[in-house]
């Protein structure tokens, strides 16, 4: 109990840290304060970084903060609260069907006031990857087309919708679309994606003592 207690206490404080740096990463990249004041919080914000660094981990280490489980990850640079950049989505599976939710700052800016589509990329891939991951196996996208269609507006409530199409031994095919809240049915971004759980050579190559994590 005690050590749930602290897992949750952990998940907790990386969850406000990841809170907290996307505040100071909204004030960075809309800030037009004069010069002197940039350099002064640079060096500020380096000042803060040694106390972190003390004690970290390397590639290949999962986050202890996730405990070592297979669910979502507090670091993950789409849904991990803890990674500052992430917007992050929200998501939720209902009845097969994954629904992500988030509203994209000035940091994921492409063109003048709408969203980079790298990003929405990022979101799609992810929301696809949960819909894969109902079968019970976390998968790897394979396959990722995208179809622009409008641009997503900046600080608008955004919802990601995916949908298993077709399943095929350990591939998934599936389609995703992101639209506003407000407007449901308008399409701006759409992704068909193709996932596939890594056989035991391809899982025990990419990820060694790993494996257990997506397989
Ligand atoms: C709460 C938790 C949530 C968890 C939710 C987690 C969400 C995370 C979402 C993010 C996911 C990622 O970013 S994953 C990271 C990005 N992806 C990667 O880095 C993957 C890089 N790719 C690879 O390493 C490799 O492709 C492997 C190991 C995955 C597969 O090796 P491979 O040799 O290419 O595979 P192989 O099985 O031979 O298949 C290759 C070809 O056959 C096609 N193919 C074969 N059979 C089929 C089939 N039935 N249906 C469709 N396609 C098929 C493949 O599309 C591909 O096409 P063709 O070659 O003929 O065209």
């Amino acid at each position: 109990m005690a050590a749930e207690d602290d897992l949750a206490e952990r998940r907790r404080a990386a969850r406000e840290l990841g809170a907290a740096l996307r505040e100071l990463t909204d004030a960075a990249v809309t800030t037009e304060v004069d010069t002197a004041t940039l350099t002064e919080v640079a060096e500020q914000v380096r000042a803060l970084v040694p106390p972190l660094a003390a004690a970290r981990r390397t590639r290949g280490e999962p986050a202890t903060v996730d405990g070592g489980g297979r669910g979502s990850r507090t670091y993950s640079p789409a849904v991990g609260p803890g990674n500052p950049i992430a917007p992050p989505m929200r998501v939720e599976v209902v009845d097969g069907t994954a629904i992500g939710r988030c509203t994209l700052g000035l940091a994921y800016e492409g063109p003048p006031s709408y969203g980079h589509g790298g990003i929405s990329a990022l979101l799609l891939d992810q929301i696809l990857g949960h819909v894969h991951a109902t079968r019970g196996k976390a998968g790897m996208t394979v396959k990722l087309d995208l179809r622009y269609r409008r641009p997503v507006p900046l600080l608008t409530p955004l919802r990601i919708v995916g949908q298993v199409e077709r399943v095929d031994g350990r591939w998934t095919e599936a389609f995703a679309t992101i639209s506003t809240e407000e407007d449901p049915d308008t399409v701006l971004v759409e992704a068909r994606g193709v996932f596939v759980v890594p056989n035991a050579e391809q899982a025990a190559r990419l990820f060694g003592g790993l494996e257990r994590l997506v397989r």
